[in-house]
């Protein structure tokens, strides 16, 4: 398989990095909108064909594979398959944003702690949802932070503009953080984010370099804390699908691709060129 187009020469000297040293790479992939297709149902999200393959088949050479998810640690795994997925036994899964790890060579989980925020965000979003004239908006509770989803209603990026307001009001009051992404807004707790969970995965794993994949605007902090890494030296390729439309994602990206299929197809081509150095 060719080399997929890499659109800058920072991605090109990530990419050659990676190749002639995988055993200091990270591979770092969020999950939604990159390992599996949108859809409406959050319950229903699975990986493409072929990409947990191809995850296992980089994780043969580079020192740490990751899933890194907005998810809960647990869900991802479930909704993932990967507990026993061939080749993917050194797995790390960041959830919640890097709240909870996961790793599949223990099976167990360690989260920081959830803010009591979360309790009582829960208790006042029924109440204000009716109020914002969008009582039907889905909630996924994920214990450690709730998520309102506007894809299945009629107006859907109408119910979103309404929301936002009200939500970002509750978020300060009960001290959480509003991450907007896909015609989705969650209240999560503060302090922590994709970019915060990346920098600790580089520092505990010691890698030099690492292609991070990522879709939405939950991504950008980890792709702003891997260009903050390359100017320290930090070999990196960033790599965004179209799936969520994050224009500034995407014009930030060293390689766009449009959707999960396109991720395997670049990861494939990754493991290929390493294999044949
Ligand atoms: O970090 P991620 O793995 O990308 O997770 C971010 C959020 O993704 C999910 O919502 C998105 O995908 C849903 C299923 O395809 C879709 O229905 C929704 O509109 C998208 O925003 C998930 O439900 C959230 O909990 C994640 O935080």
């Amino acid at each position: 398989m060719s080399t997929p187009v890499i659109q800058t020469d920072l991605g090109h000297a990530g990419w050659q990095a990676i190749v002639a040293d995988p055993a200091s790479a990270v591979i770092a992939t969020d999950f939604d909108g990159v390992l599996s297709p949108l859809v409406e149902d959050p319950a229903r999200a699975r990986p493409v064909d072929g990409a947990l393959d191809a995850l296992a088949r980089l994780a043969r050479s580079v020192r740490q594979v990751a899933i890194v998810t907005g998810r809960p640690a647990l869900v991802a795994t479930e909704l993932t398959g990967v507990t026993g997925h061939p080749g993917l036994g050194g797995l790390v899964v960041l959830g919640h944003y890097g709240l909870e790890q996961w790793e599949a060579s223990t099976g167990k989980i360690t989260s920081d702690p959830v803010p009591a925020g979360v309790a009582v965000a829960r208790e006042r979003l029924p109440e204000l949802l009716s109020i914002a004239g969008v009582p039907d908006a889905f909630v996924e509770d994920k214990e450690s932070s709730l998520a309102v989803h506007t894809r299945r209603l009629s107006d859907p990026a109408g119910a979103f503009d309404r929301l936002r307001t009200p939500l970002t009001e509750l978020a300060d009051e009960t001290q959480l953080r509003l991450e907007p992404g896909n015609l989705v807004l969650e209240l999560r707790p503060p302090g922590i984010d994709k970019g915060v969970a990346l920098r600790r995965l580089l520092e505990s794993t010691g890698a030099q370099s690492i292609l991070y994949a990522g879709d939405d605007l939950g991504d950008l902090a980890a792709f702003r804390a891997v260009e903050e890494g390359r100017r320290t030296g930090l070999n990196a390729v960033l790599l965004a699908t179209r799936s969520s439309g994050a224009t500034e994602l995407i014009e930030a990206a060293d390689i766009v691709v449009d959707d999960p299929s396109g991720v395997v197809t670049v990861l494939t081509a990754l493991s290929d060129a390493i294999a044949a150095r």
